[in-house]
């Protein structure tokens, strides 16, 4: 049987007596990569961040690698690399230099700081530039310094919410393609939420498609299986 990286186990957010997110229960296995899906406003941001550990569940808890997110938060999280908000880096110093900066949050004596940086920019593709000032990288490239980042920590599960919002078709491709490397190559889980249903139809193992904070939707593509029809169809019941 595979491992279970991620298990949310029925999770629910309330906000002044009103459910963000209602139930919800779903697990992710070691390799594969799960699209999150939802119309606007039905919560996809709001389990994310119950995901990552940013705000506490009402009920329910989420298990990392079988570690609590609850309780066990430190632990858990150790095994997260996550994009949630766009993210931030200095413009005025380089990719490098930024990477460097977020490193030693990690613990790192400077020799190993190094050849991590260095290790994580190559798997992004970003080796070339990375000692051009942050200001001069294209959106795409900013994304991938974002991933760069977040796998600073070696993580077993990468969470990216709408990593590929504001791309043009390269820096999509681009995108697409180092998160199946990340997969196929480095054996990475991913939980990936977006808007973008031919994008996630050409990359994700598992889809998840909340609706008003409900889970309603869960299971595996197939060929035959087209994912804007589904959606559709379940987000205008
Ligand atoms: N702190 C909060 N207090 C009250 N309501 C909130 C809060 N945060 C989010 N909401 C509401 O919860 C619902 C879900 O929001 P959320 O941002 O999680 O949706 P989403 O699926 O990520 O939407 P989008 O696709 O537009 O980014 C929305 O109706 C939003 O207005």
């Amino acid at each position: 049987m595979k491992k279970t990286v991620l298990e949310c186990r029925n999770v629910s957010k309330r906000i002044r007596g009103k459910y963000l997110i209602k139930d919800v229960t779903f697990h992710v296995e070691k390799g594969v990569i799960c699209g999150l899906l939802g119309p606007n406003g039905a919560g996809k941001t709001t389990l994310i961040r119950m995901l990552t550990g940013l705000i506490r569940p009402t009920k329910g808890d989420v298990f990392i690698q079988n570690q609590s997110v609850g309780t066990m938060r430190e632990l858990a999280l150790k095994n997260v690399g996550a994009i949630v908000e766009s993210p931030i880096f200095f413009p005025y110093m380089t990719g490098r230099d930024n990477l460097r900066n977020l490193a030693r949050l990690h613990g790192l004596s400077k020799s190993e700081i190094s050849k991590k940086v260095k290790e994580v920019l190559e798997i992004v593709g970003l080796e070339t530039r990375a000692d051009e000032k942050v200001r001069t990288y294209s959106l795409g490239m900013k994304q991938r310094l974002g991933i760069a980042q977040s796998l600073l920590g070696n993580p077993e599960l990468l969470i990216l919410d709408e990593p590929a919002n504001g791309l043009d078709p390269m820096g999509m491709r681009e995108l697409r393609e180092l998160i199946l490397t990340l997969k196929n190559r480095y054996g990475k889980t991913i939980l990936i939420s977006s808007h973008l249903l031919d994008e996630l139809q050409k990359i994700c193992d598992q889809i998840l498609i909340i609706r008003e904070g409900e889970l309603v939707w869960k299971g595996k593509l197939d060929q035959e299986k087209d994912l804007e029809e589904l959606f559709i169809e379940l987000v205008s019941q």
